[in-house]
């Protein structure tokens, strides 16, 4: 219904007074015109035109006129368009009385006899006019928010619709029906028995009003989904009120599609996602989350069990940490180790974001995810084995010998202890790749490198600098140089006994010696790593030179 044909309060109403009498016509006027248009006709004719050419707010309608009584022109302007709702107040004569019954049948609101008292008259039709005001408005609120009303005698199996304000219903998806033997014949049959399940909810006080989104057939032909709603008025009486939520369904559906399309997505990257809101002891997860960690598929998971799988050793950093992730807006990441459910251990990076903050600024939501690092760690570690150790051999390189000589030498000057540095060459070792092949010489060196290990304690290192040239490092020794040049040349004689022992390389039984140079460092006199290294290296020559399987001291 337009806005503009509603009678607002304090909006003057608009009278058309219809009698033959000219003298009633103008009594109507002076005792009503004060508080309303009145415009007057004196047929049933004119009466016709003049509500064709525009609308009135109540018409006062003459039963006995002349060639068109009030019957047949209530009849007539009933036909016209814009009529439905116009009150029509009826003027009869006391002996009119009787067809006062009919008039009231014919849809007439109320009668005033004549002759009649114009304050009566005024009271009455302000009554009316009240009442109007009260049905527009109503008419407006629900036109306004698309309901329909019904009333469903549910023990009677009947419903009744009044639908001018929403989608009508209908049974045949053509006629528009007001009747129907309960809401089953309009109701899509996969829903109906929601329909049963939330009346009897409802009936047996465990859900507050009788309550359901459903779709009921329309005269389109088509289902809509209609929020379906009311409550008891009396015995086997439901009432409310129907309203078209199609709308409502189709967002709820396309943000079903989409979380459905951003899960797989989400899925599909192996990528484990998860949501976190203050005070809630678990975390929202997707399904990469928890297969990740061998947990079951549900949505969430404890955070208690979570933080009982992180091992123990990284458990102190992460707690460290978590104040300052809060209290933070910007994106964090954190690595850790945590036990899958089969028991063994994965690194994982757990990436995430402060997103809601309550007043008092305390994180509320965070949300992020996590990544199994395990393969890139392992990358990692390999590197680092690579970058410090031989790959041949698996003993310390040169970049680690350096660092373990740097921490020999300050260990030497916290304890004013000596060190002792042995630079090991394989004698005529290009021989043995020259004669056997390469793949011999490998394990020749493989079995240098066991060996020196084995005759050294676990303190003291034993590094390849490349080839055959091994280097050891005695730490720790006397202070007293005599005693600590005795004890290295000791370690040097063992060395040079235990390489000098056959080697059993694969079929062949193969002879070589070392030739070794040894020096001893000191606490106090400030030699940096690379001048050791090159006593030691001249040393091993002097070795050589004297005719190779021995140990030559480096003077001091
Ligand atoms: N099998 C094998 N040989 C290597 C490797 N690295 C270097 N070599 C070889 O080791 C040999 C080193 O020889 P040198 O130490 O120079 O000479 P040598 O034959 O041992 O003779 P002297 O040291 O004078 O006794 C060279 O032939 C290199 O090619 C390796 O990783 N594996």
């Amino acid at each position: 219904m337009p806005l503009d044909g509603l009678l607002l309060e304090g909006q003057r109403a608009s009278l058309l007074a219809v009698d033959d009498t000219p003298a009633i016509l103008d009594l109507l006027t002076i005792s009503l015109g004060g508080d309303y248009d009145v415009v007057t006709v004196e047929s049933g004719q004119a009466a016709i035109s003049a509500f064709s050419a525009r609308r009135f707010d109540l018409v006062l309608l003459d039963l006995m006129m002349p060639d068109m009584d009030g019957f047949e022109t209530l009849r007539q302007l009933q036909a016209l368009p814009g009529f439905a709702g116009t009150p029509v107040v009826f003027l009869t004569a006391m002996d009119d009385l009787a067809s006062e019954c009919s008039a009231l049948e014919l849809g007439a609101d109320d009668y005033i006899t004549k002759p009649f008292k114009p304050n009566l008259v005024r009271l009455r039709i302000g009554n009316l006019l009240h009442r109007v005001r009260l049905q527009r408005m109503l008419t407006l609120a629900l036109s306004g928010a698309e309901q329909g009303l019904w009333a469903w005698l549910y023990e009677q199996g009947e419903l009744r619709v009044a639908s001018n304000w929403s989608l009508a219903l209908s049974e045949d998806g053509q006629t528009k029906g007001n009747a129907f033997a309960g809401w089953a014949p309009v109701t899509h049959p996969d829903d109906a028995p929601l329909m049963n399940t939330v009346l009897e909810d409802y009936l047996a006080g465990t859900s507050p009003a009788f309550d359901a989104d459903v779709r009921l057939r329309c005269v389109d032909g088509q289902w809509h989904w209609f929020s379906v709603r009311g409550k008891r008025t009396g015995d086997g009486v439901l009432m409310g009120a129907y309203r078209n939520i199609d709308d409502r369904k189709l967002a709820e559906l396309q943000l079903r599609q989409s979380e459905t399309r951003y899960c797989n997505v989400m899925n599909a990257t192996g990528e484990g996602i998860w949501e976190w809101s203050a005070g809630v002891p678990v975390l929202h997860t997707n399904s990469s989350f928890l297969r990740m960690l061998g947990l079951p598929l549900t949505d969430t998971v404890g955070l208690a069990q979570l933080a009982g799988l992180v091992l123990a050793e990284d458990v102190a950093e992460l707690e460290g940490k978590r104040a300052a992730l809060m209290a933070g807006d910007d994106p964090w990441a954190l690595e850790f180790r945590i036990r899958h459910q089969d028991g063994h251990a994965l690194w994982v990076a757990l990436h995430g974001q402060v997103v809601e903050r309550m007043a008092d600024g305390r994180a509320s939501r965070m949300v992020g995810a996590l990544q199994d690092i395990s393969q890139k760690k392992m990358i990692e570690e390999e590197f680092r084995r690579l970058a410090l150790f031989d790959a041949l051999t698996g003993l310390p390189n040169r970049r680690l010998l350096i660092d373990r000589m740097h921490q020999a030498i300050s260990g030497n000057r916290r304890h004013g202890s000596l060190g002792a540095l042995m630079f090991i060459d394989m004698d005529r070792f290009k021989a043995l790749n020259d004669t056997l092949g390469h793949d011999y010489g490998d394990m020749l060196l493989v079995e240098v490198g066991r060996r020196l290990q084995a005759t050294v304690r676990g303190m003291d290192t034993v590094a390849r600098l490349g080839g055959d040239e091994f280097v050891v490092i005695l730490a720790d020794l006397p202070s007293d140089r005599e005693a600590a040049s005795m004890d290295a040349r000791r370690v040097g004689e063992k060395i040079l006994g235990a390489l000098g022992e056959p080697y059993a390389l694969k079929e062949h039984r193969y002879e070589s010696t070392p030739s070794i140079g040894l020096c001893l460092f000191g606490s106090a006199d400030g030699e940096d790593v690379e001048a050791i290294l090159r006593r030691a290296d001249n040393a091993m020559y002097s070795a050589k030179r004297a005719g190779r399987n021995q140990l030559s001291v480096a003077e001091d």
